[in-house]
Parts: structure tokens; C-alpha cells; sequence
């Protein structure tokens, strides 16, 4: 299980790799998840918002996790893996947090309940039940998707339940952070791929970012240069990756990663289930023209 001190470095929240016929693409997540464990990265995220996860399965995740866990043996690596088992139901989010458990996830990441608009009493409640299950939970706030913004207040009542270690912070900005960093925080991961190197500065213990599929060994130097105190060089790199940031979230993500790690023969196909759709022609050119100009894919 993941402790509060391996929250760290860069997480990557995988994509799932479909068929042209909106089946789960197997042979390619084996040879996607070796890549991304060869890399260097700190750990991986199964079902999260670039896992598509509102039209995967939870049978479809547990064969991705299950998947994953035979990679990572078969290549002797061992990694966190975070399992996303947060819904607007707080009944099957304890259910797919004790399913996680059991297929062996090191942690949980719940998002703020969407759609149904809960008070923060009702907020803090579904994270209270759900940490109660025994397997560490990261909270993932991100109120651009879900509708509601949590208060700092309540933010700090769900940072202090014993069972939530971290947080994913996906709001824009760095006032939750900061206010958040001010009192003494569980560790915070940037959630929001524009904003990593301001959260590094402010005090973040990393990032899950997506952008982490493609650029990875940046990002990763991103983080450490911060942290052995290069904080120059390290602002200075993520100057240089920020447009291809910018590239990659212009449509809704994660079809232009997928579509990246096709060139890349990572997968073989960038199929998305609807309603997301593949990236337009015009976003691709872009993508090439900005790639061939900065020579930014690893
Ligand atoms: O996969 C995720 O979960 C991520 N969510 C953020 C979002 O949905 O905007 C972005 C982050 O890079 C990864």
C-alpha cells in the first residue's frame, strides 16, 4: 500500500488502448505499460480522466489492472499503481475502492462527486465512508469536470481523515495548494499539467500529468532538477515543454496522446469510445509542426 512519503514524483494516468472495434486493446496496454515502466516514472494511474474512465467498465479495469500488475513482474518492476474508483455514488465508490484493494492497487484515486451537486457536508462524507475501506486514498479535485469546488475548509477536514494521504489538485491554479501547503499538508501532485512547475514552487510533491505519456524523461527532469535545487534549469525546461502542453489539451485529451504514441508504435490505433472523438487534422498539423520545431518527443 502507498504511504504518505512515496507520494512523489511524476505519475502518468495511462491511456486505454481500444480496438477499431471499441475493444480493449491488450497486446498493446503490455507493450504501452513496458514502455512507461522503462521510463523512469514514479508510478502509474489505471481508470483516471486520460483512462477514459466514464465509458471503461470496472470489469475492463480490473483486467487493466490485472494486466498491469503480470507487466510489471514480467519486467521485474515495482511501481505504485493507482486505481481511479471514484464515481457520484458514494455506495459503488466504497465498492470499487475494497475491488481495488483486492485486485492489489497500492492506492485509490476519488474524485470529487460530480454531477449530482452534494453540500461539502455531503462531500466530506463520501470521503470520510470511502477512506474507511483501509486502502489509501488520493483525493482528485477538479472542478472544471465535476461542477462543484470544494472550500478550503472542507479540503483540509478531508486531508486530515486518517486513510486520504494526498491529493491531485486539478483547479486551475495554486490558491487551494498554497492556502492548503500554509497548514501543513499530506503530499499535493499537480493535476494539472500547465501549472507543474508553479505547484513545484509552492511546494507540490510531484505530478499526475498526463503529458508525462509522451514527454516523459522531461518531466521527470522537470522534477528532479527542482528538487536537487536547480529550480532555473528546472523552469526553464518546463518553459520549453509548456506549448507542447498547450498542444496537447487544445482537444478534449486524450486523443492527441493516443494519437502520438500510434506514430510512436507504442499502440496501434488512437480509437476513443464517444462521445470523445479523435483529434482533428488541423490539431495534428499543428502538434507536427511544433514537434519537428522543438524536437520535443523522447
Ligand atoms: O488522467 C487524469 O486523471 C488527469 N486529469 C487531468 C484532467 O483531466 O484534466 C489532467 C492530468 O494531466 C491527468
Amino acid at each position: 500500500m502507498l504511504t504518505e512519503q512515496q507520494i512523489q514524483g511524476i505519475y502518468v494516468p495511462v491511456i486505454t488502448p481500444f480496438t477499431k472495434d471499441n475493444q480493449l486493446d491488450i497486446p498493446s496496454f503490455r507493450n504501452y505499460i513496458t514502455h512507461m515502466a522503462n521510463s523512469g516514472i514514479h508510478g502509474l494511474v489505471i481508470n483516471g480522466t486520460t483512462g477514459e474512465s466514464p465509458t471503461v467498465s470496472w470489469d475492463e479495469v480490473e483486467q487493466l489492472v490485472q494486466v498491469t500488475k503480470e507487466t510489471l513482474q514480467s519486467i521485474n518492476k515495482t511501481i505504485p499503481i493507482v486505481v481511479g474508483t471514484g464515481t457520484n455514488d458514494t455506495a459503488s465508490t466504497v465498492k470499487r475502492t475494497q475491488m481495488a484493494g483486492e485486485l492489489g492497487a497500492d492506492a485509490v484515486l476519488v474524485v470529487t462527486p460530480y454531477y449530482n451537486r452534494p453540500t461539502e457536508e455531503g462531500i466530506y462524507e463520501h470521503f470520510r465512508v470511502t477512506a474507511e475501506v483501509g486502502v489509501p486514498v488520493i483525493v482528485y479535485e477538479i472542478p472544471a469536470r465535476t461542477g462543484v469546488r470544494v472550500s478550503v475548509d472542507t479540503m483540509k477536514r478531508i486531508m486530515n481523515l486518517d486513510g486520504v494521504i494526498g491529493l491531485k489538485d486539478s483547479t486551475n491554479g495554486v490558491e487551494l495548494m498554497s492556502e492548503l501547503v500554509r497548514s501543513g499538508s499530506k503530499p499535493i501532485l499537480c493535476g494539472d499539467d500547465a501549472f507543474f512547475y508553479d505547484m513545484l514552487s509552492e511546494g507540490a510533491a510531484g505530478g499526475m500529468l498526463a503529458s508525462a505519456n509522451i514527454n516523459t524523461e522531461q518531466f521527470i527532469e522537470v522534477y528532479d532538477r527542482y528538487k536537487n535545487g536547480d529550480k532555473e534549469g528546472s523552469r526553464e525546461l518546463f518553459t520549453r515543454v509548456a506549448p507542447f502542453i498547450d498542444h496537447l489539451f487544445a482537444e478534449p485529451a486524450p486523443a492527441m496522446i493516443k494519437w502520438l504514441l500510434v506514430n510512436q508504435g507504442i499502440i496501434t490505433c488512437d480509437q476513443l469510445r464517444l462521445p470523445l472523438m479523435p483529434a482533428s487534422e488541423q490539431l495534428k498539423a499543428k502538434m507536427d509542426e511544433y514537434l519537428v520545431s522543438s524536437n520535443a518527443v523522447n
